[in-house]
């Protein structure tokens, strides 16, 4: 399976121009580089634009989607959207789509827990439900954003469905860059699951965002990393057999005792 992640800098409160930035990178990429999956990063129409929502939110995801699809379609590839503020029935959401290469909406999930560092309860409303496992390309994964990465619970129900690859999408800040990197390991090793990404660069309203996209095997191997700073594109090939391997060696799945954890944790 080949990916390509893109690790970019989001124009603040211009979908028009980032979707014409994200339109030019994904024709280069597919031509360049072949991908199956492509990955964006979180809020990437916008950034974290929140007291302008309402100029700038999608509605009912309606412009975001066709972009997207539209996209898969031509150049037959399977799109793992990253995020945008949405706007539903008057709420504003953080809304993740997945799109397969023949233009099938497969998943789509709205960000979960809102991040009070960033004062989100006041702009956003989270999402009901947890992230549920999709299928591309007959793999099973999952989607979550950014501060989800902070609840390992969610990711374990994921691994227990069957997840192989986990996704992260994120505009994480540089305060914090060695949590995101050491959480990532984590999930990766704790589920022997893949992770992949990708965290735009740049800056925004005084905060700098930490880049530092990633490809995490099954072992906890950091396969690609990009830089913390510069915009880039992270092309890589896949084993996905990894997983079972690893499942196999260290057996941790069946090495499980729920009846003896706390319910509902
Ligand atoms: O958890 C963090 O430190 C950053 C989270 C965040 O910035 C986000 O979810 O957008």
């Amino acid at each position: 399976m080949k990916y390509s992640i893109y690790q970019m800098d989001i124009y603040p409160g211009n979908p028009e121009k980032n979707r014409m930035k994200v339109k030019e990178w994904m024709e280069l990429e597919v031509k360049k580089n072949k991908p199956d999956i492509v990955v964006l990063p979180e809020m990437w129409t916008t950034a974290y634009t929140l007291n302008s929502l309402e100029q700038v939110a999608d509605i009912n995801g309606t412009s975001t989607k066709s972009f997207l699809r539209d996209l898969a379609v031509k150049l037959n590839v399977n799109i793992i959207g990253g995020s945008v503020a949405n706007k539903v029935g008057g709420k504003f959401y953080n809304s993740s789509f997945v799109f397969d290469r023949t233009g099938n909406l497969v998943y789509e999930y709205d960000k979960v827990h809102l991040v009070p560092m960033l004062n989100e309860h006041n702009f956003l409303t989270g999402g009901a439900h947890v992230p549920q496992v999709f299928e591309l390309e007959g793999v099973k994964m999952g989607l979550i954003i950014c501060y989800d990465l902070r609840f390992p619970e969610i990711i374990r129900t994921l691994a227990l469905e069957g997840a192989e690859v986990l996704h992260i999408v994120a505009e994480w800040p540089d305060a914090r860059t060695s949590h995101w990197r050491y959480l990532q390991l984590a999930r990766a090793i704790e589920n022997q699951m893949y992770v992949i990404s990708s965290n735009r660069v740049g800056s925004y309203d005084g905060v700098r965002f930490c880049g530092t996209s990633m490809v995490i095997d099954p072992w906890g191997n950091i396969l690609k990393e990009g830089s913390d700073e510069i915009e880039e594109t992270l092309a890589i090939q896949l084993d996905l057999g990894d997983v079972k391997q690893a499942r196999n060696e260290v057996p941790i799945f069946s090495s499980r005792v729920p009846h003896l954890y706390k319910q509902g944790l």
